[in-house]
């Protein structure tokens, strides 16, 4: 729930909706998260398996269903109205792999902050390279269990499908793949930006808020090849108002262009006249259609969140990444974008955990000018060929899928 605009389409997929026992007044009228998430499991238990019911009388009953690894109650409605269940996990792999090692204990919470992690499935880490639910110890401890309870159930699961490719992470992939049973099927990116088989698809088909498309598309078209860096922190992460006057001051010094999206609640935070002062060189905009601006040739920079659908978009398409991760999963991504696949620079904090402008201006520089941009374009076309043969026939992710759909014997 929450999103402000409503699916728009969904091609051959039919979309129906679920009560979660607050039809009154949405999610805001529970008492707390907990609160949520328990009145949640109970309601949806009971209206998922009605809908199933709804949909067996049809002419298409359902053979399986595949949930939001975050929901893991729906596998138990799954279990006990006989279908097939496949969990769905929206992070990358080595992150699912970081959160099933704290759960069965081989990963001890709190975290030694001294000691470097070596465990399997994962490159050394540092405390800090985990998800933050992990390194923070004792916060959102509602998310955090929510995100142990993942694993509570997943043995019973018939299948664990992953937004990941195999050769993007092959270690995490391979050691998971031995306690479950686990196939990368990503990126999940609309086909006409990877393999282009199927033409309609352009969109994911659900759109959170509404894109100022027009103005950023026109914007971008009249701008230099690789000279714009493209800001964004998707769509939970609340930015503290220092940190965004940081941001304003490095893209401000930068001498790139900047397209930067700032959402309507966030806005306030902009630091006084900084639109109009920067009008020249930037263009500041609420939402915009992602793909299309990572697709667009003038785009030599994505300066993210690390949120994994802005990972994964970044990599598939191609545009080097400055890393500014926020908390969750994003601290992982970064230390991936940076160290393993070599796609970006991570922005360094500073003490207080501040980013500061200097240095946003110091790795835009460096990507879109220095020495290192050329080593990383090199690597971010490799990933980009290597995202589309995964999706692409006979890819790896393409031979996962056509395997899923194949055992799908309805009962
Ligand atoms: O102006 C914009 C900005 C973003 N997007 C899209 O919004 C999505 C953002 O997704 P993501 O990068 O994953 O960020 P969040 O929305 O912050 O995702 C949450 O969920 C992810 C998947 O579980 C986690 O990895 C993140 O840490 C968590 O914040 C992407 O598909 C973008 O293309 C737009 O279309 N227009």
């Amino acid at each position: 729930g929450g999103g402000e605009q409503s699916p728009s389409s969904f091609s051959s997929i039919a979309l129906e909706t679920i009560s979660d026992g607050y039809d009154e007044g949405g999610a805001s009228q529970a008492e707390s998260i907990e609160a949520y998430l328990d009145r949640f499991r109970e309601i949806g238990s009971q209206t998922l398996a009605e809908l199933i019911e709804e949909i067996s009388g049809s002419g298409h009953p359902a053979d399986c269903l595949v949930y939001d690894s975050c929901m893991s109650w729906a596998l138990d409605v799954a279990k006990r109205v006989g279908i097939a269940g496949a969990a769905f996990f929206t992070f990358s792999c080595a992150v699912t792999n970081i959160y099933s090692l704290v759960q069965n204990g081989l990963l001890k919470v709190p975290l030694n902050p001294g000691s470097e992690i070596l465990q399997p499935g994962l490159p050394p880490l540092q405390p800090s390279d985990t998800p933050s639910f992990v390194y923070v110890s004792g916060s959102y401890p509602a998310f955090f269990k929510l995100i142990l309870d993942q694993f509570s159930n997943l043995d019973k699961a018939d299948w664990v499908l992953c937004n990941t490719f195999h050769e993007l992470e092959q270690e995490a992939v391979d050691w998971m793949a031995k306690f479950w049973p686990l196939r990368t099927i990503g990126p999940t990116i609309p086909s006409m930006y990877m393999d282009k088989r199927h033409e309609d698809n352009w969109e994911y088909g659900l759109s959170l808020l509404k894109p100022n498309s027009d103005a950023c598309m026109k914007w971008l078209n009249v701008k230099p090849k690789g000279s714009v860096a493209y800001v964004s922190f998707g769509s939970v992460a609340v930015i503290g108002e220092d940190q965004m006057e940081e941001l304003g001051l490095g893209l401000r010094r930068s001498k790139s262009y900047f397209l930067w999206v700032v959402r309507e609640k966030e806005a306030a935070k902009l630091p006084k006249g900084f639109v109009e002062e920067t009008s020249e060189k930037g263009l500041v905009v609420s939402w915009c259609p992602q793909l299309e601006v990572l697709a667009h040739e003038a785009v030599g920079c994505f300066v993210t969140h690390c949120g994994w659908n802005s990972t994964l978009e970044g990599l598939s398409l191609g545009v080097p990444m400055v890393a500014v991760p926020q908390w969750t999963d994003q601290s992982t991504n970064a230390r991936f974008i940076m160290d393993v696949w070599k796609t970006g620079l991570k922005a360094q904090a500073d003490k207080k955990g501040i980013v500061r402008g200097e240095e946003i201006a110091h790795c835009v520089r460096e990507i879109l000018d220095g020495e290192r941009g050329k080593e990383i374009r090199k690597n971010t076309s490799k990933w980009k060929a290597l995202a589309k043969n995964a999706v692409d026939e006979g890819g790896s992710s393409d031979k996962n899928i056509d395997e899923f759909i194949a055992k799908l014997v309805p009962i």
